[in-house]
């Protein structure tokens, strides 16, 4: 997958989050958008998952060489963000089932297996909303990599993440964000993006 930005820029009313944003993502490769809490980190992962549309500029996405609308772009990311919510009325296992409905199993895992890399199968007939933060954490970013696409989107990823669970991600990280994935971190802690290829600073686009 590739994602060209050429000349984006995003305001909310009168105020420009970023501008002039000329940028070229690619698969195989993982960067890093970084900057302080409010400089429009999330902003801009938005627009590139075109969740969100920009002010002004031009955004393709090119799956193996075809041009993509961007209408089409979400069957081919994944994400993981504190504004994703889980649906707190379904067990771990339904949520599972449900999720992967809408997205293919990355080497075609099953839910004991899943429920396996969570560390979590005391808890797989549990509804989500007596889960922990930090398990609810762990279960985004469980569906976001083991996900089959080939754009993973991690927003914060290590929120509510205890030391264990941060290196809990990091495996997460080695085990599926390779195999050509193109992945996107936004994030202000080194731990969790230190292993990107890339780092665009927010800053640099005021
Ligand atoms: N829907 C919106 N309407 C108006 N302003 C918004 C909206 N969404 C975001 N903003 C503003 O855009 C700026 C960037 O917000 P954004 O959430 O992208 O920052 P961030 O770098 O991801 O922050 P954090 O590290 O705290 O998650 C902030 O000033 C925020 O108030």
């Amino acid at each position: 997958m590739k994602i060209l930005l050429e000349q984006i820029g995003r305001r909310f009313n009168r105020e420009w989050i970023f501008k002039h944003v000329d940028y070229t993502f690619e698969s195989g490769k993982s960067y890093a958008i970084l900057g302080i809490n409010g400089s429009g980190k999330s902003t801009l992962l938005q627009v590139i998952s075109g969740a969100l549309t920009s002010s002004i500029g031009n955004i393709t996405y090119l799956l193996e060489n075809k041009q993509i609308d961007v209408e089409e772009v979400y069957k081919h990311f994944s994400l993981a963000a504190p504004y994703l919510d889980l649906i707190e009325e379904f067990t771990l296992l339904e949520t599972l089932d449900f999720h992967f409905n809408f997205k293919k199993r990355i080497n075609n895992l099953n839910n004991n297996e899943l429920v396996d890399l969570l560390d979590m199968q005391k808890s797989k007939n549990k509804q989500l909303k007596y889960f922990s933060s930090g398990m609810k954490q762990r279960v985004k970013l469980l569906l976001a990599f083991c996900s089959d696409t080939p754009l993973l989107l991690l927003d914060e990823p290590t929120a509510n993440l205890d030391e264990q669970g941060i290196n809990w991600y990091l495996d997460l990280v080695k085990s599926f964000g390779g195999n050509n994935r193109l992945v996107i971190v936004c994030s202000n802690q080194a731990h969790e993006y230190s292993f990107c290829d890339e780092q665009i600073l927010v800053a640099d686009y005021k």
